[in-house]
């Protein structure tokens, strides 16, 4: 279980804004979280990812306290040890798909199955800028998965994917989130996309 309760000011959300979260999201579920554009979804999984601070929360994970303002805890991004796919993918230009995978993982059956889970086991040896749009994307998402992280955050992680490719590969990765019994997080302008994986809705809007 996953139980967050922060508050952070935004600069920029229409002169000042709040981004308030309190929820729990259950061991093992996938929620679609959504909202206004700048209502502070991205920051909300950073925060989570303890890639940026609040100034007011306390995040525990399974009883261990990731994040707590009050006693001056904060674990670093490293420890929390999650899986974060951003919406700007942030692959290495000089790194082949495979080179991607084994940055992440020494488990080569691990990444022959997820290659194949995302479509990507023909080009192996391609660098990014020789990958599509929804190509780099899938990437992006199967070297989150690579640690076989407990917690997977994804930020708008089918926005470059036609609609077929993207209902094939949400199949795909419920699969992998039931191997893994991970909690996914997943930020989309489009809840009805994961109405077949996700378990709830959390709708942020900054006040
Ligand atoms: N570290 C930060 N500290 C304070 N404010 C921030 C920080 N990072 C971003 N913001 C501001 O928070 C607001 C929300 O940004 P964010 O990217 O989280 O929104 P979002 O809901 O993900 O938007 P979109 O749906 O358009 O991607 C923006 O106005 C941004 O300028």
């Amino acid at each position: 279980m996953i139980s967050v309760a922060i508050e952070k000011k935004l600069k920029g959300y229409a002169g000042a804004g709040t981004l308030k979260v309190q929820h729990q999201f259950a061991t093992g579920s996938v929620t679609a979280i959504h909202g206004p554009s700048g209502a502070g979804k991205t920051t909300f999984l950073k925060i989570v990812a303890g890639l940026t601070s609040p100034e007011n929360g306390l995040i525990t994970v399974n009883e261990q306290v990731w994040l707590d303002t009050a006693r001056k805890v904060n674990l670093s991004p490293q420890q929390r040890r999650l899986g974060f796919v951003f919406q700007d993918y942030a692959l290495f230009p000089n790194m082949s798909v495979t080179e991607h995978m084994q940055y992440a993982t020494n488990d080569k059956d691990w990444i022959d199955y997820l290659l194949k889970a995302g479509k990507l086991e023909t080009l192996t040896k391609h660098q990014p800028a020789y990958l599509s749009g929804g190509q780099q994307q899938r990437l992006a998402i199967l070297r989150a998965l690579a640690i076989k992280p407990q917690i997977i955050l994804m930020d708008e992680p089918f926005s470059a994917l036609d609609k077929l490719t993207k209902n094939e590969l949400i199949i795909e990765l419920s699969a992998v989130f039931k191997t893994l019994k991970s909690t996914v997080l997943v930020v989309t302008h489009n809840p009805d996309e994961l109405s077949r994986i996700a378990d709830e809705e959390l709708y942020i809007s900054a006040i």
